[in-house]
């Protein structure tokens, strides 16, 4: 039983199906067999050695990043504008099933003045051949989850970086395919987790590193956001290719009984952490509540439009999923999940030290033992603590936004990492360790919550890998193009 847990975790990939034939589906349950304590000990096993470190890798200096996008809608878009903005960046491919998100890309670029891309359009595969072209040196993928890694291999092993939007993988079999692909082929594997970048998020990071916190023992995060109106905003075209989601895939992955969208929350604290960089997750248990809404809204919209009859039925996810995680150091994280309530957005971002407080989510503020910092405290603050990239890039991202501008700072380092070889601030194995908490997640809700052991993708090297660059060093060095048309459109909530 030692080497089996990859193909213990595969979920069959029957919500993509559902999604891809427009179909319903339900999501396939992993077995509850053997029992978790066994489990937890044959996952101590790991499958394959480390082939190389892609923690604290340099690839070669890249004068030019040449960018291929694939997955065009309303994520990929803003990306395409946003790299508009990044001196260094060439845009050269374009990739959707949609001609008409492809045409939409191209006059972002003509309206900025830049030359059209090469286009691929076509069936779902097409993005292979946008992988082989050898036109990009980067492929950022926007496509619905169960792209992500289909595209991230293909782009790594055509000799390109990618950049996976979040989550990036739904199964740990991808999560060890990006690994391993990653290491072999010494081309990075980014999780676009832009809410690492966001303003309160890089202050206490910075804090953090500083000491401020002095030992840190909690964090917590959450992904809470009543996407209510996003679920059900129906494509108006046969195709059902426009909507909010195209062909309605995220109400198809709600189905999933687990996290499904574990990352805002998760990333800052596992950078803050340093986890797999000084910390590892151990293990983790999850709970998930029982659905009073889907169902319901299903029936309800299905009775003001046929449309939405074929969803009548289908086995919803539960309101709000929790998972509990330990580190390795003794620390302790809690990662919320509600996207069909009707509450207040939040992410919570909550660090908890021995010295120090901080909180972003109901109301922003940091603490010193019962001591709320004041209005002055805060300015103080962040004179002392913000860090360098926010110095050099925070008022532009705010101009060009996305998300109140986390979004451009995130696309702005990456390729500013890229153009002067340094590491990557989110590598492969955060990619794959914040990605695995849904499928871990799945495990523990469907025995009872038991708890299951975090698979260490790094294989040890957690124990001396650097924690995340924070000042900029040997890099800082690319230029921002004229904003004068940036709008700073995008909205807040991510
Ligand atoms: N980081 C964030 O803040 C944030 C915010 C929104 C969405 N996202 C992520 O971005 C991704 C896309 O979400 P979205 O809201 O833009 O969805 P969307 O449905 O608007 O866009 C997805 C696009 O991918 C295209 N597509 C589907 N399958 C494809 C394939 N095989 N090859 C090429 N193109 C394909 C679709 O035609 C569509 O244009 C998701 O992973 C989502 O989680 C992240």
């Amino acid at each position: 039983m030692k080497t089996n847990r990859r193909d213990f975790f595969k979920v069959t990939g029957a919500v993509g199906a559902g999604i891809a034939a427009g179909g319903l589906t339900s999501c396939s349950q992993p077995q509850a067999e053997p029992s978790a304590m066994q489990f937890i000990k044959d996952a101590a096993v790991n499958n394959n050695p480390q082939q190389f470190n892609m923690c604290g890798y340099a690839a070669p200096k890249l004068d030019k990043v040449r960018v291929g996008f694939v997955g065009i809608g309303d994520r990929g878009s803003g990306a395409v504008k946003r790299m508009t903005y990044i001196e260094g960046v060439e845009i050269t491919a374009l990739c959707d099933i949609r001609q008409a998100a492809v045409d939409g890309a191209q006059k972002i670029l003509s309206d900025a003045g830049l030359p059209k891309a090469k286009e691929f359009v076509g069936d779902e595969n097409e993005f292979k051949k946008l992988c082989d072209s050898g036109l990009c040196d980067l492929v950022y993928t926007a496509t619905p989850w169960e792209w992500h890694v289909p595209v991230g291999l293909a782009a790594m092993e055509g000799g390109a970086h990618a950049a996976l939007e979040v989550s990036a993988a739904k199964t740990m079999d991808e999560c060890w395919q990006m690994v391993e692909t990653s290491e072999r082929t010494k081309k990075h594997c980014v999780i676009l987790e832009n809410c690492c970048y966001d303003f309160f998020e890089l202050l206490t990071l910075n804090m953090v590193r500083q000491g401020v916190f002095g030992d840190l023992i909690h964090g917590e995060g959450a992904y809470i956001h009543d996407l209510d109106y996003w679920h059900f905003n129906k494509p108006q075209d046969e195709k059902m290719t426009d909507g909010a989601y195209t062909k309605m895939w995220r109400l198809y992955e709600n189905q999933r009984k687990a996290n499904v969208y574990p990352t805002h929350g998760l990333g800052p604290i596992c950078q803050a952490m340093n986890i797999n960089r000084g910390d590892k997750m151990d293990y983790l248990t999850a709970m998930i509540s029982d659905d009073f809404t889907l169902k319901n809204r299903i029936e309800e919209k299905a009775k003001e439009d046929p449309f939405f009859e074929k969803f009548i039925g289908m086995d919803m996810r539960g309101n709000m999923d929790m998972q509990m995680i330990r580190t390795n150091k003794g620390r302790t994280i809690l990662i919320q999940h509600d996207v069909s309530s009707p509450r207040p957005y939040s992410r919570i971002h909550m660090l908890s030290g021995t010295k120090c407080f901080a909180q972003k989510w109901p109301l922003q503020h940091i603490a010193f033992g019962h001591d709320v910092v004041d209005e002055a405290g805060m300015k103080e603050l962040r004179e002392k603590y913000e860090p360098e990239i926010i110095k050099r890039v925070g008022e532009m991202a705010k101009q060009v936004g996305g998300h109140g501008g986390m979004d451009f700072i995130m696309d702005w380092r990456l390729i500013d990492c890229l153009r002067n070889g340094l590491p990557v601030d989110m590598d492969v194995y955060d990619a794959a360790a914040w990605s695995s908490i849904t499928p871990l997640s799945e495990w523990s809700i469907a025995n009872g919550s038991a708890p299951i052991e975090v698979p260490d993708f790094t294989r040890g090297a957690w124990k001396t890998n650097k924690p995340v660059e924070l000042t900029l060093a040997g890099g800082g060095t690319t230029k921002v193009r004229n904003l004068s048309n940036a709008n700073a459109e995008g909205q807040l909530d991510v």
